[in-house]
């Protein structure tokens, strides 16, 4: 495992993360408000890596880690599992894949974690999608998820929404104050979505080619989008 000293500096161009230069945008919202969805979305039109702060927690409770108990029980009452965990899951994620561009999802959840993210990583995220949903509808939503999770139940769903309101909206705060937010209605169906989405990322993109800050592949729907 690398060391955090062999993080480097934030460079002017995007974010360092050892030898490479990488492109950071959180996904953010309620659970249940659609962020896994859209970001399969992002990964096919967009060419970026989706990271799933989630899955990556529930994947190291499945390797019989020595923090699999702890991770579960925190999971399982919608509980913050402590940064130095989630963020070393996520910095070998970034350093074991080849891609340069990562969407992270479901992370930073608290003020530890997005401190604890950058100053270990160094890295600012380019921009932040706040997915903004009615609870009514992320608890239908999670209620007919159906894949089995140990917290999508009725008891936990309450908590988490909870954790959400008191510890993460603090966090979109900061960002929205750094003007680093695009708010999305996530309450509409997922294509109408996506439509708003996919403009975000378009424009992105082609700024970021015009000033040389962001990389390759993503092109393939710019003559779709309309860029204001
Ligand atoms: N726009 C939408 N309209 C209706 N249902 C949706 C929409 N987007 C996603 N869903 C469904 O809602 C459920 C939750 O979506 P998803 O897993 O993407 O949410 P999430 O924000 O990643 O949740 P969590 O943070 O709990 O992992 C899924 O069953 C998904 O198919
Ligand atoms: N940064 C994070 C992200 C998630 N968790 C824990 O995992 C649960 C499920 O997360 P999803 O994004 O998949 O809904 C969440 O309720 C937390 O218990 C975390 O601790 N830190």
């Amino acid at each position: 495992e690398a060391p955090t000293s062999s993080v480097t500096d934030k460079v002017e161009n995007g974010s360092q993360l050892d030898e490479k230069k990488v492109t950071v945008v959180f996904v953010l919202g309620g659970p249940g408000s659609g962020k896994g969805t859209q970001c399969a979305n992002i990964v096919e039109h967009f060419g970026f890596t989706h990271l799933s702060a989630g899955d990556l927690l529930r994947a190291e409770i499945k390797s019989g880690s020595e923090n699999g108990t702890m991770i579960q029980n925190m999971i399982k009452e919608g509980k913050i599992v402590p940064s130095e965990v989630t963020v070393k899951l996520l910095q070998r994620a970034m350093q074991e894949n080849e891609n340069d561009k990562f969407l992270i999802d479901g992370f930073p959840r608290n003020e530890e974690n997005r401190a604890a993210f950058e100053n270990v990583t160094k890295i600012e995220p380019a921009f932040v999608l706040f997915f903004n949903c009615s609870e009514e509808e992320m608890e239908k939503r999670l209620l007919n998820r159906n894949q089995g999770r140990d917290d999508d139940n009725i008891e936990t769903i309450r908590k988490r929404f909870k954790v959400f309101i008191e510890s993460s909206l603090p966090v979109i705060e900061y960002y929205q104050a750094k003007g680093k937010v695009h708010e999305i209605d996530a309450g509409r169906p997922r294509e109408e979505v996506f439509e708003t989405i996919k403009n975000i990322f378009a424009t992105f993109a082609k700024e970021s080619s015009e000033t040389g800050k962001y990389v390759d592949n993503c092109v393939n729907v710019m003559t779709e989008v309309h860029i204001d």
